[in-house]
């Protein structure tokens, strides 16, 4: 009798919350529409108890912003790639949309449908959800109102399949499809160097990487692309040998050579190569150290960080003991300054940018310079020598690529993918001159492009005008020698006249530039 009446009280229970469930999905659009957001959360948290209560379902959430306040969870994003992809054609709404490549259609589940999706027989329902706004909170970060959030629901059975094997899937899968539809981009920073952290506007600025060079376009010669191709694919491959002798995932590479050699097309076809975002760092608009480590540590992985012509962005000449000290005597002048009480009506200096050789380098292999991994670090320069060695040391800069003029195997691939022309009588005295002036890659395609409809059919027109080209900068370039020397020869001479001068006049001071040179 009293099993039987308890069997009843829990009938009689669960009828009770059936018959209120009932009446909360009949009621559910006036509570909507009437109850404050606060308590209609309360409710909505409470069914949720309830139904977690009655049925044998589990739930897995995955939040949007994870442990991370500020940055989107890698895991939220796979599973949205993930359901897009695997589920969309489950899916009741979808949204389509042109791919990465403005051409090919691209559909996906809608943001806010439910999908269903089965993994080794058993069925599993993926529900989308938003989180309500905290009424009592002002926000300046507009994603704290709209953090979107999954659920995963399975039956309880399946746990063990779901945490230990579909989960991990889910985000393999997901990632994979990330990298698939990624349109890559290319990223400068902002004037400042740090932003504000009320502004939604980040460190970077971005637009879509477009460059089309790749390493078939690019002319050199084939020995050194074939050398430089090894290296980013077995950096790319390095990820556990990196970890196992406890060294960052990141390569450095010092890319020198006169103006038009292609430092600048190099990048973009390591870039198209590694399928990895390029960080174009103007470093003359960072004004201190600390905004240095902040655009680092804004950079994601997979992502090249270029400072192009670095000799000319700060002055980096200084040693890197010198630069701190003088950093230090600066650091101190500033806060002098800075109790000197500012005159009404005296306008605000300009903010010169203070980041230093030992910022730079910290830059590159500090503390910070390991967070993220898979990064790689580019400088170019058209005067290496002009450089200081702790800054482009092996280890800092891994590999110095040096690109020169265009010699023949180079042009081989200019001709072939500006005319489409792979052999030709002229080639020969083309290699001929090639080996004899220094033309930079740039002047070379300058003179391969046709300027006309009528050049354009006419490659033999291009190579003609190509050898015109090439002869008249060896006619320059043997005048220029000449000129070199008369004056080479003339300046022993001026030096013995002003010498026999000094003999008489020697009370004469010396210039500053032979004390410059030491010459006196
Ligand atoms: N090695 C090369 N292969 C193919 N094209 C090249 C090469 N070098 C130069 N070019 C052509 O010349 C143009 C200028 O080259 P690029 O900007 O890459 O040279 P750079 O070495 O970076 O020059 P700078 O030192 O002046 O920045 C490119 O747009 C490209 O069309």
């Amino acid at each position: 009798m009293g099993m039987g009446e308890g069997m009843m009280e829990k009938l009689g229970s669960v009828s009770a919350v059936w018959s209120a469930l009932v009446s909360v999905v009949l009621f559910w659009p006036v509570v909507n529409n009437h109850v404050p957001a606060g308590l209609r959360q309360w409710l909505t948290t409470t069914a949720h108890k309830l139904t977690a209560y009655l049925t044998p379902y589990l739930h897995v959430t995955i939040s949007e912003y994870g442990h991370e306040r500020f940055r989107r969870s890698d895991f939220f994003l796979a599973v949205e790639a993930y359901l897009s992809h695997a589920c969309a054609r489950r899916a009741r709404k979808l949204r389509a949309d042109l791919g990465k490549d403005a051409r090919t259609l691209q559909v996906t589940v809608d943001d806010h449908q439910e999908v269903t999706d089965s993994f080794r027989g058993v069925t599993l329902w993926w529900y989308p959800s938003k989180k309500p706004p905290r009424s009592n909170v002002i926000s300046f970060y507009p994603r704290e109102d709209e953090s979107r959030f999954y659920s995963l629901v399975f039956h309880r059975r399946h746990r063990d399949l779901v945490l230990d094997v579909y989960l991990p899937h889910v985000l393999a899968e997901g990632r994979s499809v990330i990298v698939r539809n990624r349109q890559r981009r290319l990223f400068t920073n902002n004037a400042s160097g740090s932003s504000s952290p009320y502004s939604r506007k980040g460190v970077w600025s971005h637009v879509p990487f477009e460059h089309p060079a790749t390493f078939d376009t690019l002319a050199m010669e084939p020995a050194d692309k074939d050398a430089i191709v090894d290296d980013l694919t077995a950096f790319r491959e390095s990820k556990d040998y990196y970890a196992k002798v406890g060294k960052a995932w990141k390569r450095g590479y010092l890319l020198h050579g006169p103006p038009g050699t292609g430092k600048s097309t190099m990048i973009a076809a390591m870039a198209n190569f590694l399928d990895y975002d390029v960080y174009d760092l103007e470093l003359t608009a960072v004004k201190t150290n600390t905004d240095l480590r902040k655009l680092y540590i804004e950079t994601t992985g997979k992502s090249i960080i270029v400072i192009e012509d670095i000799d000319c962005s700060v002055d980096l000449t200084g040693k890197r003991s010198k630069a701190t000290s003088d950093d230090k005597k600066k650091k101190s002048s500033d806060e002098d300054d800075g109790d000197k009480p500012k005159l009404p009506g005296e306008p605000e200096k300009e903010e010169a940018s203070k980041v230093t050789l030992s910022g730079l380098l910290n830059f590159i292999d500090g503390l910070w310079s390991a967070c993220g991994g898979e990064r790689i670090i580019i400088f170019t320069t058209n005067h290496k020598e002009k450089l200081d060695p702790a800054l482009i040391r092996r280890g800092r800069m891994d590999v110095h690529i040096e690109m020169s003029y265009c010699r023949f195997e180079a042009f081989k691939v200019l001709a072939k993918n500006y005319l489409g022309v792979e052999q030709h009588e002229v080639f020969g005295e083309i290699r001929r001159l090639l080996e004899e002036v220094d033309m930079s890659p740039a002047d070379v395609a300058e003179n391969l492009m046709p300027m006309s409809k009528k050049k354009k059919r006419d490659p033999d027109a291009c190579l003609a005008g190509l050898i015109d080209a090439l002869n008249k900068a060896k006619v320059e370039a043997a005048a220029a020698k000449a000129k070199e020397e008369a004056e080479a020869e003339a300046k022993p001479k001026a030096k013995d006249d002003e010498e026999a001068e000094g003999e008489t006049v020697n009370n004469k001071s010396p210039s500053e530039e032979e004390k410059a040179n030491g010459t006196i």
